[in-house]
């Protein structure tokens, strides 16, 4: 086994993952490495088993129970032989002999993972529980997509992976963040206990095609409502900052991550930062001049600035993001008026 760095608590692991299961040994299993995404019927997930699938030495098996996400994001890939979609709850047990596990599975808009908060809750902690069992049966290496909502309302900027976040643990968006510090938690006691192989990706907020039309997320939300001539709605105060990654450049850090030899915590994202009156203003601009922009009330504990410190990635993945805000939309643009069947007026 390569040796595993650290960047959390007591860094290098010296107890060696469990043994692969010995079906991993067979003829069969050796051609193929065989790949689990929890939850990857939904936006990041169906884009990242679309660049697994182009690797034929892949075979990719997606969990999801639809909450959020859609068979329609992966209908390119049903009926392929090295593809296969099941139905399944993360937060019930799950028997599959896999190499590696991408775990995604869990509502990301916070319209989403507001509505039903303790199903959250056990969605984070049961569900990433029941994976690291998974990883720990199997011996497979566990990669779960943490957010920069641990950072809470951050008092640093920009966020760094050192870090420890400014997060309200009885709020509204608590399901969330603290569920997802929950999952770190796990990552790193399965991790030092179990000598399990895992990685973490603290992903900034992401947008791109196949994004739910009526998600609730910014980036979804003014596009639509541009693209519907109706008035884009800034939440208030509109000086809230947000830095915007496009999905092919966060799916690509995604893999670096899994295929790398650093534990993470790592950021993911976009340093490009914009004040949510900016983003209408750019959308506007670009897609539609005569729509109106107008502010409107906000929800409890939105974070006030967000933008990623990407120094560890860059250094440790070499990675960074190629795509800006501005060639980004003409990207989702045409995937949402193609849905909406709304085409652009010259
Ligand atoms: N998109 C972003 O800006 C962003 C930012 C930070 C972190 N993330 C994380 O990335 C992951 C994917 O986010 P996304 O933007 O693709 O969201 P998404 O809502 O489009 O995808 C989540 C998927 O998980 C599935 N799911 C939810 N609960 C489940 C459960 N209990 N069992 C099985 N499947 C379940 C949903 O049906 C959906 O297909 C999430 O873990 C999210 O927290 C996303
Ligand atoms: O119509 C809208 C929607 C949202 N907003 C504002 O836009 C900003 C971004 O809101 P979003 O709902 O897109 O996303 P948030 O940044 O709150 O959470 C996000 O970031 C971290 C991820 O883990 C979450 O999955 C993701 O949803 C907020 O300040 C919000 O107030 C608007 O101004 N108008």
């Amino acid at each position: 086994m390569a040796k595993e760095v650290s960047n959390g608590p007591n860094h290098v692991t010296s107890k060696p993952p469990p043994e692969p299961s010995p079906l991993r040994r067979a003829k069969f299993f050796k051609a193929n490495m065989r790949i689990l995404v929890t939850g990857g019927a939904g936006f990041i997930g169906s884009h990242l088993v679309d660049k697994l699938m182009e690797n034929e030495k892949n075979e990719v098996i997606v969990v999801d129970n639809y909450f959020t996400g859609s068979k329609d994001n992966l209908r390119q890939w049903i009926g392929h032989p090295r593809f296969e979609l099941i139905r399944h709850d993360v937060t019930e047990p799950l028997l599959v002999e896999v190499d590696q596990i991408y775990h995604l599975a869990c509502p990301a808009s916070p319209i989403f993972y507001k509505y039903n908060p303790v199903k959250t809750i056990k969605t984070n902690v049961i569900g990433t529980l029941n994976m690291l069992g998974l990883a720990k049966r199997v011996g497979a290496r566990i990669l779960l997509t943490s957010t920069s909502e641990v950072y809470g309302d951050p008092l640093v900027h920009p966020q760094t992976e050192d870090y420890w976040g400014n997060v309200n643990p009885i709020g509204v968006r608590s399901c969330y963040d603290e569920g997802k510090r929950v999952a770190e938690t796990l990552m790193f006691d399965y991790h030092r206990q179990h000598g399990i192989e895992i990685r973490i990706a603290r992903i900034f907020n992401t947008y791109g095609p196949r994004m739910n039309i009526d998600d609730g997320r910014v980036v979804s939300n003014f596009l639509a409502q541009a693209i519907r001539d109706e008035a884009l709605t800034v939440q208030l105060p509109g000086t809230q900052t947000r830095s915007f990654c496009y999905v092919s450049d966060m799916v690509d850090g995604l893999i670096r991550l899994m295929e790398g030899d650093n534990t993470g915590p790592i950021n993911l994202g976009n340093p490009g930062e914009f004040t949510m009156l900016e983003l209408a203003e750019t959308v506007k601009e670009m897609i539609n001049p005569e729509v109106e922009i107008m502010t409107v009330e906000n929800t409890p504990d939105d974070p006030r600035q967000r933008k990623p410190d990407i120094t560890k990635a860059k250094e440790l993945l070499g990675w960074e993001p190629k795509i800006k805000l501005r060639d980004g939309i003409p990207l989702m643009e045409e995937d949402f008026r193609k849905r909406l069947g709304i085409l652009r007026k010259n």
